[in-house]
């Protein structure tokens, strides 16, 4: 079936949002706005060890959500990292409609369009591409961009640069828990641990005060990284109000996922985000999912479980809490 993306319609200089687009009131920008004044925690990685264990556990409990600077990964790639994910989406929709996706098949890889499942459900002002990174055994090169040429050669130094990072802020997060550092990576599979690259495309929206990038949501990896285009949108949900995270350059926004809330038995907060769009520019983003193999058993870590600290979720496969959350079946 023919998808139409909101690229192609947003082309068309629309002055009105049309209808699959609009949000019923309560949900709406406008009706919800973030509060002022708040600001995410910003973590620098080069502080002294023992410091920043305590302020990437304390944001991970209280925000779920830290922005990262430090990290060492150079402007420079994050720079070709974004300019190829730009390169693609410029392109003539008809070279990008090869790699077109298609989930309710289970073919999740590729260029894609979430659609209405019913009447009610509204759509999100956004394209996006997505494809398995990591581990290289798992990944299909096949649906990966063949243009920009060099998309894959960036995207492959990316991975090494993202998985070194995420190596570390997993061994805060374990240490945070008086844990080994290394048993948060090994309940994620270990070297398996797959990393799933989605590259979020928003274009210009006519009435971006009615419309969501995407809808607030959690989500289901342990970790996602992030980086953005120069362009806000971002938002947390904290203390019962939205809180806007600032643009901020070559920074990381990591956010703490479902299965780390689970892991840690509620000790991190899978953070609950949403993302706004703009009227006069695109927005991109490029969010980095860390994931379990899908065969691996997550659920709370025994060692973090007594009589105190009953345990507050069930054990199962990823691929399991996986299919209940796209179906919308509770865990
Ligand atoms: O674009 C963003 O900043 C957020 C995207 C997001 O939450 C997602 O892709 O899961
Ligand atoms: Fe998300």
């Amino acid at each position: 079936m023919e998808v139409k993306r909101v690229q192609t319609l947003a082309l068309n200089q629309l002055n009105e949002l049309p209808p699959q687009f609009v949000r019923p009131d309560n949900e709406r920008p406008e009706n919800t706005k973030a509060l002022e004044g708040v600001n995410v925690p910003v973590i620098s990685l080069s502080q002294p060890h023992n410091v920043l264990v305590t302020k990437i556990t304390e944001a991970a409990s209280d925000w779920g959500f830290f922005v990262v600077t430090d990290h060492d990964i150079s402007a420079k790639l994050i720079k070709n990292l974004q300019d190829v994910g730009q390169e693609f989406f410029s392109l003539p929709q008809k070279e990008k409609e090869v790699y077109a996706n298609d989930p309710s098949s289970g073919k999740f890889d590729g260029y894609g369009t979430k659609m209405t499942k019913n009447l009610e459900e509204k759509v999100e002002w956004l394209d996006y591409y997505f494809h398995l990174m990591s581990p290289p055994s798992q990944a299909n090169y096949e649906m990966w961009p063949k243009n920009p040429p060099s998309y894959r050669k960036v995207t492959e130094e990316y991975n090494k640069e993202i998985l070194r990072v995420t190596n570390n802020i997993l061994e805060l997060l374990s240490e945070g828990l008086t844990l080994e550092n290394s048993v948060l990576k090994s309940c994620l599979g270990g070297d398996e641990v797959e990393l799933e690259m989605k590259i979020n495309m928003y274009p210009p929206c006519p009435q971006p005060e009615l419309a969501l990038g995407v809808e607030p949501h959690t989500d289901m990896s342990a970790l996602t990284l992030l980086v953005s285009n120069d362009v806000p949108g971002l938002q947390v949900w904290k203390e019962n109000s939205w809180v806007a995270v600032n643009y901020l350059q070559d920074a990381l926004f990591v956010h703490i996922g479902d299965q780390l809330e689970v892991l840690s038995n509620g000790r991190y907060k899978s953070v609950l985000h949403r993302s706004l769009v703009n009227k006069e520019r695109k927005r991109m983003s490029w969010a980095v999912f860390v994931v379990p193999p899908h065969e691996v058993m997550v659920g709370p870590l025994p060692l973090l479980v007594n009589d105190q600290n009953p345990s507050k979720y069930s054990t199962k496969t990823y691929a399991e809490y996986r299919y209940r959350k796209f179906n919308k079946i509770p865990q």
